[in-house]
Formats: structure tokens, sequence, C-alpha cells
């Protein structure tokens, strides 16, 4: 498409600057997708761009639509104060996806390659500045402020390696995570040893974190018994796991969902007692390695057992790292109409390069707490074809370019993953990590 020569004249493109200067929002995000916008709708004047001064005003977000849905509600007031209705997301998968999203009750083809359609749509239907403003507010004035990171590197990331880490350097990894901000960070798992050779020094990792403070350290246990180890050995927090992927219940914890949800109603029972804190996972949220694609109603049935249960916190795991926006929203759509959207995170495995845009559009829905693993590890040892975690790195450099909080320093975050990395002989899994790894390595030989 041709580029209007007078959005390229310098004073023009200084004026558009100034203009986004102005504002508040993440400007990174909204330099670039102004870009794209006045590249295709070939802008002929300021107009539109003095517009985006009006960005910070109230519009449509997600997250009211979220809650209106949990209320029972399907539809929403926009600011122009038309009703709009909520997009049917649990629809059958490949079918039509309702594009509420735009502001538009227009019907969208959905194909396996273009999920959302959102480019023909958005070059077709937008065509002055209120619908501009509109359109961006309504992607990115609903994103949260501050992300809590969950980072897993230590147990999710670890738990799958072959060879034995040695005790000292996942304490070592513990402390650098510690160092660089992560609020945090699952340590290890009291699972059996039988099951998970890797992480059968849970008591001796334990012993050396145990009396550091201003950090959650958590442990993974799939029982009584595991729990009861956890906190005589000084776990102050504790996560349990289900699935929603019968396949794979079995094949992970050798039991039923059903069984698995009874286990946890043990757990979460004797953690009440202690004050324990429990966060719940549900694995297999949008594909199992064994069944294919797993329906959203089964998460949200699993979620709520969880959540009705005392867990406080439910991770939804794409374990196989299937998932890609057209899956994942409908997934999140059906949890947060059963459990209210602040108490659930997200966790996506990247398999398929997805995991970034999956956390992009969960944020968009409400959800301000995402799991993800340093240097990319990871991957479990019971499904197959499963990756590594979205790379911590690549989450926090993503979340600092939407100009969202996390209390991470990325270099000292960079650095962790460049311990774990020489010790286990291999590149990094993040490309935010190689990326400025080469910079840095550049700038130092200037
Ligand atoms: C659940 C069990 C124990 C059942 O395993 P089982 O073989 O059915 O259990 P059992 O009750 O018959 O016990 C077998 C042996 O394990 C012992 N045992 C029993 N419980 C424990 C325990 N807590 N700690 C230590 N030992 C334990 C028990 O004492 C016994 O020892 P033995 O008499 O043979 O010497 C086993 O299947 C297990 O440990 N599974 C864990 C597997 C695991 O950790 N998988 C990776 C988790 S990752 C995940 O789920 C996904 C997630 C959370 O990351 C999110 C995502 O990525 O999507």
């Amino acid at each position: 498409m041709m580029l209007n020569p007078k959005v390229l004249s310098k004073g023009v493109l200084s004026t558009a600057c100034l203009a986004r200067s102005s504002i508040s929002m993440p400007l990174f995000a909204l330099n670039s997708m102004m870009c794209i916008i006045e590249e295709h709708m070939c802008i002929e004047n300021l107009q539109s761009i003095d517009r985006i001064q009006s960005f910070t005003s109230t519009g449509y977000s997600l997250r009211e639509g979220m809650s209106s849905m949990a209320s029972g509600s399907t539809s929403c007031k926009d600011e122009d104060g038309a009703r709009r209705k909520l997009q049917d997301f649990s629809q059958p998968q490949h079918s039509f996806l309702r594009s509420s999203f735009l502001g538009r009750s227009q019907t969208l083809s959905h194909s396996a390659f273009y999920p959302w359609l959102l480019h023909s749509h958005l070059y077709s239907s937008y065509n002055n500045g209120k619908e501009l403003s509109d359109l961006a507010n309504k992607v990115l004035n609903g994103l949260p402020k501050f992300v809590k990171i969950v980072e897993v590197g230590p147990r999710d990331g670890l738990q799958n390696e072959k060879d034995i880490v040695p005790t000292n350097v996942k304490i070592e990894l513990i402390r650098r995570l510690i160092a660089s901000g992560l609020p945090v960070i699952e340590a290890t798992s009291f699972v059996s040893p039988k099951w998970v050779p890797q992480l059968a020094d849970a008591k001796d990792v334990m012993e050396a974190i145990r009396e550091i403070k201003g950090v959650s350290l958590p442990v993974l246990t799939p029982n009584l018994k595991g729990f009861e180890a956890a906190v005589a050995n000084g776990a102050k927090e504790i996560s349990v796991f289900a699935s929603s992927s019968e396949s794979f219940s079995k094949s992970n914890i050798n039991c039923s969902i059903n069984d698995s949800l009874a286990r946890y109603r043990e757990v979460t029972l004797a953690a009440e007692k202690y004050s324990i804190p429990v966060r719940g996972y549900v694995s297999c949220v949008v594909g199992c390695p064994v069944e294919g694609a797993v329906p959203p109603s089964k998460v949200s049935y699993v979620a709520k057992e969880l959540y009705e249960m005392g867990c406080s916190e439910i991770s939804l795991g794409d374990t196989i790292g299937v998932g890609t926006p057209g899956t994942v929203v409908p997934m999140l759509q059906a949890v947060a109409s059963v459990v209210p959207v602040e108490k659930l995170a997200v966790h996506f495995h990247d398999t398929y390069g997805q995991s970034l845009s999956n956390i992009l559009v969960s944020l968009q829905m409400g959800i301000s707490i995402v799991d993800s693993s340093v240097a990319g590890l990871g991957g479990c040892p019971y499904a197959k074809g499963a990756s590594g975690n979205v790379a911590t790195e690549d989450v926090v450099y993503m979340l600092n370019g939407l100009g969202i909080e996390t209390n991470v320093d990325l270099t000292k975050l960079l650095a962790a993953g460049d311990f774990i990395c020489n010790h286990l002989g291999r590149k990094s899994g993040s490309k935010a990590a190689i990326a400025l790894g080469k910079l840095t390595a550049n700038a130092s030989k200037l």
C-alpha cells in the first residue's frame, strides 16, 4: 500500500511524535501501531494523529467485558452509548469469531493461519481518527499496570533435565533469580523421586533457602505426603497440580482427574490449618499430547473445583504449547466465568512460538499473573513434545515495552540466565537474552 508523502514530511512526523509523547500510554507499542495504521490508511492530515491524545480517555475494556460476563451479562456500554454484544468464543473452533474486539458486530472467517483476521478488518473499517483512537484504547488501555511474574525455572525448568543438576547450582540459580527482583520463584517439587529424579534433592534445596525472606518460594506437592514433607522442610507456600485431560492426569500423577481433586481437597484442608496459601495448576488447558484438543468446559470445571476447595490462585498451563490466541481466549473466557479473573495466572510453553501473543491476549482479558522460566528452560517429563516455558527475559522485555511494571531488573535476570545456561552448556531459549547478549558483546568491542 502507498504511503501518503505528506505523512512522510519532517514536520508531520515531528508533530506526530509530539502528539505521542504527550500521552501516558506505552509509547513503543503505540508508535508501532500508529505507524502501521498511518501507513495503511494514508492519513491526509494531522487531525487523526492529534486525536491520539484522547487514548487515555475512557473506553471499552475487555476487563469490563469479562466482569460483566462473570455477572451473567452479555453486553456492555461503550462511550458512544451503543450496546455491543460480547463475542461468543465458546463456539466450536475453526468456525467463526465475532469481533467485539473491534467494536463491530461483524463475523470474521477463522482460518488456522490468521485466527483473528485483524488486518483486513482493521483497514477496511477504520477510516477516521475517532475510531482509530477508540481502537488503540481498546487494545492497550485495558492492560494491567503491574504484572506479577511467577518464575518456574528451578522447578518446571529443571525437572526435565536428563543430567542431574547439582544442588548447589540450583540454590545459586534461585539466589540469582531472587536478586533480579522476581517476586515468586517456584523452588522445587516434593514429588516421588522415582517419578522425577531431578528434583530428589528438594529437602536440601529447601534447607538452603528456607530462611530467605521477602520473596515467595512455593513448591509443588502431588498429595498429602508431599505436602507434609514440604511443610516439614520449611515451605510457606505450595502448589497442587491437576489436569483437564484424563490421559495426562493418569500419566503425570497416576490417577484420574476426580481422584486428584479428592487428594487436593485433603491437601488444601491441611494447608488451611497451617495458613499456607495453595496455588492450583490446571495443565493441558488447550491441548493434551494424547487426547488432542481440550474443550474449555473441562478446564473451567477443574479450575472451579480447585478454586472452591481453597486455592488462592489458579494457573492455567498450556503444557504442550499448542495454544494460539484463537484457542486461548475462549478457554480464558470459560474459566473467568467461574473463577475471578484476578485469581488467574497463565502458564505457556513455547513449542509453537505462540507464548508472547498468548500472554498479550491474556493481559487484554484482565490477567496480571504470568508464569515463565528463565532462559526458556523446561518441559514436562510426562508430556511428550512439550518444549520449554516462555522465557522470563522475553516476558520482561515485552512488558517493559508495554510500560507494565514487574519490578524485575532485566540485567540481573540475564545474568541468572547466563549462569544456568553456562552450567547446562546450552544456548539460552530466550530471544531477548540472545539479542541483548549480542548487543553487549558488540558494545564491548567498541
Ligand atoms: C503422585 C505420585 C507420587 C503418584 O505415584 P504412585 O506411584 O501412583 O504413588 P504411590 O502412592 O503408589 O507411591 C509410590 C511411591 O512413591 C512414594 N511417594 C508418593 N508420594 C510421594 C511424594 N509426594 N514424595 C515422595 N515420595 C512419594 C510412595 O511412598 C511410594 O514409595 P515406595 O513405597 O515405592 O518407596 C507420582 O505420580 C508423582 O510423584 N508424580 C509427579 C510427577 C511430576 O512431578 N510431574 C511434573 C509436574 S509438571 C505439571 O504437572 C504441569 C505444570 C504444573 O508444570 C503446569 C504445565 O506445565 O502445564
